[in-house]
C-alpha cells in the first residue's frame, strides 16, 4: 500500500452550511503531510472526518486501505490523535494518565506497545514531570503530554493538530526535533496542521493548502514556492530624507520598486538579487547616502500561503 490516506470527493455539512466542499487528495505512506489553511478553512472538520470523530456527509475516506465509514473500529487502534483541546483527568499524575492510555491502546490493538513511555517523555522534555498532576502542568507541558498520548500504542498514522501552538520558541524547537525523529520511521505517517509556515517548511514533505472548504494547492514546500514564480525582495533603509527613487529607476532585473517616505525604506523585487544589491549600494555610496540596514528575503511558504488565501 503506497497511500496512508485516500480522500475522495468528501463533503461536510453542518445544517445549511458546507464546511468541506468536495475535497480529494491522497497522502503517501511515510514522512510528514501538512494541512494549511486560514481560520475557518475547514481543517478541523476534515480531520475529524478522517479520524472518525464526525460523520462524512458525502464522499469516502480510506485510512491504511480501510474505509472510515465502515471499518473505523479496525482503523482507530492504528491512529494516534493529538487534539488542540485536551480535557485529561486533571487529578491523575502524568504517570497514571500515561499508564491509563497505554492500557487502553494495548487493549484496542493487541500487543503493540511501541515506544516506551520513558523514551517519549525524555524526548518531549517531560521526564521530570512524571509525578506531577495534570492540573499542575503549564499549557505548553500539557500540549507536549498530548503528543506523548497520541503516540502510545505505536500508531501508524499520527495526527498532530497545531502541535506547537502554545509552545515557547525553545520547546517548539525541541518538538520539531522530536517530530523529525518520528519521520525517520518509513512506516509512520505524520499528518500535521499548523499556522506556522516555518514549521510547515521545516517538517512537511508535502503540503496541502485549503481555503473555504476547498483544496487550492498541493505539493512539496519547494514545489509550491517555485510554482509562485516569485522573486527575491530586498528592503533598504536609508538615512533620513536623502534618497530619491529616480536614483534606481532603470536597474537590470528589477521588477518592482516601492518607496516609503515615512520610514525612508526602499523595497525592491528583483530577478538578479546580487546585481541589484551591488548597484543600490554603489548608488548610495556615489550619492553619499548612509544605508542604515538592509534585508534580503527569498520567496517562502508564507508568500505562497498569502497569495492563495488572500492577504486579509
Ligand atoms: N459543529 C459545527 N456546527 C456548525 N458549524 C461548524 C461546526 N464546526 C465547524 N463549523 C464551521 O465550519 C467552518 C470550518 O471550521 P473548522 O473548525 O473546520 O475550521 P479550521 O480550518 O479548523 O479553523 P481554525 O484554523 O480556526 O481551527 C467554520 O466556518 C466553522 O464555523
Amino acid at each position: 500500500m503506497i497511500y496512508s490516506l485516500e480522500i475522495n470527493d468528501v463533503r461536510k455539512r453542518y445544517g445549511d452550511f458546507e464546511a468541506v466542499k468536495g475535497m480529494s487528495f491522497r497522502v503517501r505512506k511515510g514522512g510528514c503531510f501538512g494541512i494549511l489553511g486560514p481560520n475557518g478553512a475547514g481543517k478541523t472538520s476534515l480531520l475529524a472526518m478522517i479520524e472518525g470523530l464526525t460523520s462524512i456527509t458525502s464522499g469516502s475516506i480510506s485510512v491504511l486501505g480501510m474505509d472510515v465509514a465502515t471499518q473505523i473500529r479496525k482503523i482507530q487502534p492504528r491512529m494516534g490523535v493529538q487534539l488542540q483541546q485536551n480535557n485529561y483527568f486533571r487529578f491523575l499524575t502524568v504517570a497514571q494518565l500515561l499508564k491509563f492510555y497505554q492500557e487502553l491502546r494495548v487493549a484496542g490493538n493487541g500487543k503493540r506497545n511501541g515506544k516506551p513511555v520513558a523514551w517519549l517523555l525524555d524526548r518531549l522534555g517531560l521526564s521530570d514531570k512524571l509525578n506531577f498532576k495534570v492540573e499542575q502542568l503549564s499549557g505548553g507541558q500539557k500540549q507536549r503530554l498530548s503528543i506523548a498520548v497520541a503516540l502510545l500504542g505505536d500508531p501508524d498514522v499520527i495526527f498532530l493538530d497545531e502541535p506547537t501552538s502554545a509552545l515557547d520558541p525553545h520547546s517548539r524547537l525541541y518538538t520539531w526535533e522530536f517530530i523529525e525523529q518520528l519521520k525517520q520511521d518509513p512506516d509512520k505517517t505524520v499528518v500535521l496542521t499548523t499556522h506556522y509556515m516555518e514549521e510547515a517548511e521545516r517538517l512537511c514533505d508535502e503540503i496541502m493548502i485549503m481555503n473555504d472548504g476547498k483544496l487550492i494547492a498541493q505539493g512539496s514546500p519547494s514545489e509550491l514556492v517555485q510554482s509562485m514564480q516569485a522573486h527575491h525582495s530586498i528592503q533598504f533603509r536609508f538615512a533620513k530624507g536623502r534618497f530619491k527613487l529616480e536614483f534606481v529607476k532603470d536597474m537590470v532585473g528589477v521588477i518592482d520598486l516601492q518607496w516609503d517616505d515615512k520610514t525612508d525604506c526602499l523595497r525592491v523585487q528583483t530577478r538578479e538579487v546580487a546585481d541589484t544589491l551591488r548597484e543600490i549600494l554603489a548608488v548610495s555610496e556615489n550619492q553619499s547616502i548612509d544605508v542604515i540596514n538592509f534585508d534580503v528575503n527569498r520567496p517562502n511558504l508564507e508568500d505562497v500561503f498569502l497569495s492563495h488565501t488572500g492577504k486579509d
